[in-house]
């Protein structure tokens, strides 16, 4: 008799672009998708998501499990968390009341390090992946999303109750077969701290600067002095890196900055919440880099200027 094999149970922990798009998606790939929301509870319960991709056409999911409080959700698998790191304390109970027993809590976020504060206050037998997202989405308003370009998910294992090896490599491999079945592409990387890290030579340069010299990508590619600062900020990345025994593939700060060039125009993350008057995601993009690299003997002057810049920015913008 052949073996009839369940498909994991998803729970999105914060449903907004990276939470909504990818649950989205492994919704309508046939997954059962339980969503948690805050400030779009009441407008995704009757409306539904829907999200505007320059890549799939218009998407909806009319019918979405929708929760305001982690207490009614069912135990989850595997559950993916899009919150912005300025929000994971509060998302810690959330991920431990709605985790099933050994699952796998996968943080859809930017920046060093996310997982390590979230490790100390999850239970032992939970698994903690990291997942870096390579995508350009932005909320246009309560349940919608626009997806401009992009999609890939790559996943690293964190810390959790599978012993080093092959174990591991199993779950990050599970992890990428969710998100492959979905039509997502996703590669499962051995290393998450050097994934990590190189996903920083994108955003430590276009995130911070767009806010600071309020700007999307196509003008801060156009002009000499912000390519120079980016190119500057990009190599000191890639230093802080090094110094933290993670030598980046050769010439991959030449690629981005390529890339990037013929990306169409961009406003990061960051600029959003910027623009949105929500905290800047300062201490997981540069303050624990900066602290990493400065600890392994690598001081980043430029990175360093930025962040004291968007941290005056921020700290200004939110009432001192
Ligand atoms: N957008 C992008 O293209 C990319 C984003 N990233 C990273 O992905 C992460 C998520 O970014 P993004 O999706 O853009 O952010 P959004 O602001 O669009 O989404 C965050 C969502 O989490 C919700 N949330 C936060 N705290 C809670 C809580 N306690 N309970 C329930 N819901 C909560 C927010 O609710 P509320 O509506 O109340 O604010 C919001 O819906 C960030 O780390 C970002 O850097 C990485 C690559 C690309
Ligand atoms: C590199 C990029 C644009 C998409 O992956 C991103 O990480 C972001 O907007 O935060």
């Amino acid at each position: 008799m052949s073996e009839i094999i369940k498909k994991p149970r998803v729970g999105i922990i914060g449903t907004g672009a990276i939470g909504g798009f990818y649950g989205l998606m492994l919704a309508r790939a046939g997954y059962d998708v339980h969503f948690l929301l805050r400030s779009e509870f009441s407008a995704v319960s009757q409306n539904g998501l829907r999200v505007d991709s320059q890549v799939h056409g218009a998407l909806s999911l009319e019918s979405v499990q929708a929760y305001a409080s982690a207490d009614d959700m069912p135990a989850c698998d595997w559950l993916l968390v899009g919150a912005k790191t300025t929000g994971n304390n509060g998302v810690a109970p959330a991920i431990i009341q709605a985790a099933a027993p050994n699952a796998k809590v996968l943080m859809l976020q930017n920046g060093l390090g996310v997982e390590d504060d979230l490790r100390a206050v999850l239970p032992d037998s939970l698994h903690l992946l990291g997942g870096l997202c390579f995508i350009c989405v932005h909320r246009t308003g309560p349940g919608q999303i626009a997806h401009q370009a992009f999609g890939a998910v790559n996943i690293g294992y964190h810390s959790g109750p599978a012993a080093e090896g092959a174990t591991r490599q199993n779950i990050v491999e599970e992890g990428a077969a969710l998100f492959h079945t979905a039509g997502i592409e996703s590669v499962a990387m051995d290393n998450l701290d050097r994934a990590r890290w190189q996903k920083l030579v994108w955003n430590v340069p276009y995130n911070g600067l767009s806010v600071l010299l309020n700007a999307s990508t196509t003008p801060l590619m156009a002009d000499p002095d912000s390519r120079e600062l980016i190119q500057g900020l990009m190599a000191e990345v890639v230093q802080g890196a090094e110094a933290c025994g993670h030598t980046l593939p050769e010439g991959y700060a030449e690629q981005l900055f390529k890339v990037t060039g013929h990306m169409p125009d961009y406003r990061p993350s960051m600029h959003h919440d910027f623009v949105e008057h929500r905290p800047l995601e300062l201490e997981a993009i540069y303050a624990k880099p900066l602290a990493a690299a400065l600890a392994a003997g690598c001081d980043m002057p430029k990175i360093r200027a930025l962040y004291h810049a968007l941290a005056f920015i921020d700290r200004s913008r939110r009432g001192g």
